[in-house]
């Protein structure tokens, strides 16, 4: 069990509350979130799916507070959000760890930046390498690590903060399928000890079922979520749960959803 299970249990509500954005390009306005409205439970692990383009990022990114909406709002634990802050950690897609820092030094940079002393800093971090396996790679720098212990050490930097929620852009989509399942695995693992809430953005929808307490199916010209869908398979899950009846089931239920408006953004060009 990590040492910062119990205070996280009882944050990270998301509310999203009729959230539109358009962005500007040449004269020209491109509405890509129209009246989103959505509430995530703390703890709940929430995965984004839909076709390219709808607009998965961009809702991510208003989040964590890197873009501002045009209307409506986001709140965490009633809290509005109006920028980045330490409440909300982010993995992105591409590896994004300081290429002239360890692994060690990578992590612990936000706790330095907040004041921990070297002593908790190093306990705090290595408990979180020796749990992801990345103990021995502690002094390594990211161009000797591969990109599945790139992922794992960046998960680890932005968990290290406590963050009341985790923003996931696609963080496994460049990785090989095998190194993939056992990335999912290992989130599954650490959010069942530490109950962040996630909310994790993926084209995958196999991934998307396999993690998620809930899937967003959004929709496109302008993105909106089209269903909410729950998934009660049960917990732990392993990677054998993909081959179930049930689990097939949602994958058609979802994979019909998705086509429809996939179809419509080809139609539109
Ligand atoms: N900063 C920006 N300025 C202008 N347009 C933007 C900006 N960010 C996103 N867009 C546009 O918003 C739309 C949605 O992009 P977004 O990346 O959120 O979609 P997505 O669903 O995550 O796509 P993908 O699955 O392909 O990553 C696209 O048309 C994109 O061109």
């Amino acid at each position: 069990m990590l040492m910062q299970q119990v205070e996280q249990s009882v944050k990270g509500a998301v509310q999203i509350e009729g959230l539109s954005v358009s962005f500007h390009r040449q004269g020209r306005e491109n509405r890509v979130l129209e009246e989103i409205q959505l509430g995530i439970r703390p703890g709940e692990f929430a995965c984004l799916l839909g076709p390219s383009g709808c607009g998965k990022s961009t809702l991510l990114n208003l989040v964590a507070g890197f873009i501002k909406p045009t209307a409506g709002y986001v709140t965490v634990d009633q809290q509005p959000i109006t920028r980045p802050g330490a409440d909300r950690g982010f993995v992105f897609q591409q590896y994004s760890l300081l290429p002239w820092k360890t692994t060690f030094q990578n992590i612990e940079l936000g706790l330095k930046i907040r004041g921990l002393s070297k002593p908790s800093r190093r306990e705090l971090v290595d408990d979180y390498l020796n749990r992801v396996g990345l103990y021995k790679h502690r002094n390594s720098y990211p161009y000797q690590l591969s990109g599945g212990m790139q992922q794992r050490a960046s998960i680890v930097r932005a968990l290290v903060n406590s963050p009341s929620v985790l923003l996931m852009d696609e963080p496994f989509a460049a990785l090989d399928a095998q190194t993939r399942h056992m990335m999912q695995e290992l989130l599954l693992d650490i959010w069942e000890d530490l109950k962040t809430t996630v909310i994790f953005v993926t084209h995958d929808i196999e991934e998307a079922i396999f993690l998620g307490d809930r899937l967003y199916i959004m929709g496109v010209q302008p993105g909106h979520i089209k269903a909410e869908l729950p998934i009660r398979l049960s917990r732990p899950r392993h990677f054998d749960d993909t081959l179930s009846t049930e689990f097939i089931n949602l994958h058609r239920q979802v994979f019909e959803c998705i086509r429809e408006e996939t179809l419509k953004s080809m139609e539109a060009g």
